[in-house]
């Protein structure tokens, strides 16, 4: 009995320790979730971000996203909190907000001396360069050292601002609401450079597409990026920091890559290329229209080459019908008085010389008056024209077969006696008579010949033949009579 007893207590006091390190673990674990701020809002952390500072964080369709929210995904898993995103307007907005207790912590933030009369910080978990941005026109700056009174665009409530005020009073500064406000005055030319990270920069260079800005320098601080919790809730920050510290480094890698690696925009400098291009093709349109021109020229004056060949062609023929005309009767195309006229006067100078003689011949229609009467008018031309047909093939080639005027014609036969051009006029009345005219109708002609006498005026040896004429109509007509 007395061996079994030390065994039972033995037994009852390990029973008793062990129920009273249940209890106390009990206790503990009551003693932690009450005293933790966690458990009055069931592990969920109330936080603000800023909405507009991509790559590092921004708010998209009412989600956080970019670098700050794979990060906070990480803690999560790693540390049991939940986080809750209280929304925002701007970064100034989550300040306030954090300042009034909406939210408890800002989780991608640089520490500063201003920061920690509210905050209190986890360990860097993220680190980006700063750098100044120009329009390309602007000269490399280097850094903050060199940018004079040049217009810096910083944003409102970023710590660069706290760093330039420090360390940089006399800059030229101008507050803007968020990055991309800066580089938009940058753009505007509303500002000279703007001050702000390089990841969020390039990420909204590429975004908009402003390839006329460059990097002109770099500022010399580098965001140390870290959770900022309220004074009120630091209780948590150790955990934080665990989980901070768990995060292994192909986690950042991934997180880094992802939120960092742009696309790599191959800038190629097109202008001078388009401006080749637009000449080239401002020449090539100035050729077409000039060869369309040219060609439009070359047709209208073809054209009126063709015209002016046509007029000079018209006028040329003009000229032969009126020097024609000049010379003819225009019914019978026989010779007219004019030509009659002219070429007498040169006979009877070279007759005057007793070098040639020539006889004269007046024909006459008989009785034309009565074909016109009864056939017409143009019937009566129709046998002025044959009878002219038949005078030109009866006469010699030497002839001068003229259409004196009306129905009355005249032959010059030069070197031709009285006999020789009485034998022609025989010839000629013999063709009529023999000729069939226009309408059947039958007719005859009376002659007149007078042979030009020694020294004899024309104008005389004409009105001989054309008294013989008058005595061969008085004689009766249709035959020949000598002046
Ligand atoms: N159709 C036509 N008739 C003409 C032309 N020139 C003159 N005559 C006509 O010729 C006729 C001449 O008539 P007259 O002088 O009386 O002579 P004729 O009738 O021939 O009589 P004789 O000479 O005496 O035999 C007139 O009726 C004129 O009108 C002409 O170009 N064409």
């Amino acid at each position: 009995m007395s061996a079994f007893l030390p065994d039972v207590i033995k037994i009852i006091v390990k029973t008793v320790r062990c129920l009273l390190l249940w209890q106390r673990t009990l206790f503990c674990t009551g003693l932690l979730l009450t005293t933790s701020p966690l458990q009055a809002d069931n592990n969920e952390l109330r936080y603000c971000i800023d909405p507009d500072w991509m790559p590092y964080e921004a708010i998209v369709d009412g989600v956080h996203v970019g670098i700050s929210a794979d990060y906070l995904q990480l803690i999560a898993e790693k540390s049991g909190f939940k986080f809750k995103l209280v929304p925002s307007r701007s970064w100034l907005h989550s300040l306030q907000l954090l300042q009034n207790g909406s939210c408890m912590l800002l989780p991608m933030l640089n520490q500063t001396a201003e920061r920690l009369q509210f905050l209190r910080f986890s360990e860097v978990y993220f680190r980006s360069p700063n750098v100044l941005v120009s329009q390309h026109q602007q000269p490399f700056l280097q850094s903050l050292e060199n940018i004079g009174q040049r217009v810096l665009a910083v944003p409102a409530g970023y710590r660069l601002m706290e760093h330039l005020l420090n360390y940089y009073p006399d800059s030229n500064t101008l507050l803007v609401d968020s990055e991309s406000a800066g580089l938009q005055a940058v753009m505007n030319g509303n500002a000279d450079l703007f001050v702000g990270s390089l990841y969020s920069i390039n990420h909204y260079i590429q975004q908009h597409g402003l390839y006329q800005l460059k990097v002109a320098g770099w500022v010399g601080v580098e965001d140390q990026l870290r959770i900022g919790v309220a004074i009120a809730h630091q209780a948590i920050l150790p955990q934080l920091n665990q989980a901070i510290a768990a995060i292994t480094e192909a986690e950042h890698l991934a997180i880094y890559r992802n939120h960092t690696r742009m696309p790599v925009n191959e800038i190629t400098n097109y202008k001078p290329l388009w401006q080749l291009a637009a000449t080239a093709m401002a020449i090539i349109v100035l050729l077409i229209i000039w060869n369309y021109r040219s060609r439009y020229f070359y047709q209208r004056l073809q054209e009126k080459n063709q015209q002016l060949e046509q007029t000079r062609a018209e006028l040329e023929a003009a000229v032969k019908e009126l020097k024609f005309l000049s010379d003819h009767d225009p019914l019978t195309h026989l010779y007219n008085r004019n030509y009659f006229d002219r070429t007498l006067r040169v006979a009877q100078q070279r007759a005057s010389h007793g070098q040639h003689i020539f006889s004269l011949i007046v024909v006459d229609i008989d009785f034309f008056k009565q074909i016109n009467d009864n056939h017409g008018h143009s019937a009566g031309d129709a046998i002025l024209r044959e009878l002219a047909d038949i005078l030109r093939q009866q006469v010699r080639e030497q002839d001068i077969a003229t259409r004196w005027g009306g129905e009355e014609f005249v032959i010059f036969c030069p070197q031709t006696s009285a006999a020789e051009a009485q034998a022609l006029c025989s010839r000629i009345a013999a063709a009529i008579a023999g000729y069939t005219f226009s309408h059947h109708i039958s007719l005859s002609c009376s002659f007149g010949v007078a042979q030009q006498q020694a020294d004899e005026e024309l104008s005389h040896c004409f009105e001989r033949a054309d008294r013989a004429l008058y005595q061969a109509k008085q004689a009766g007509r249709n035959r020949t009579c000598l002046g």
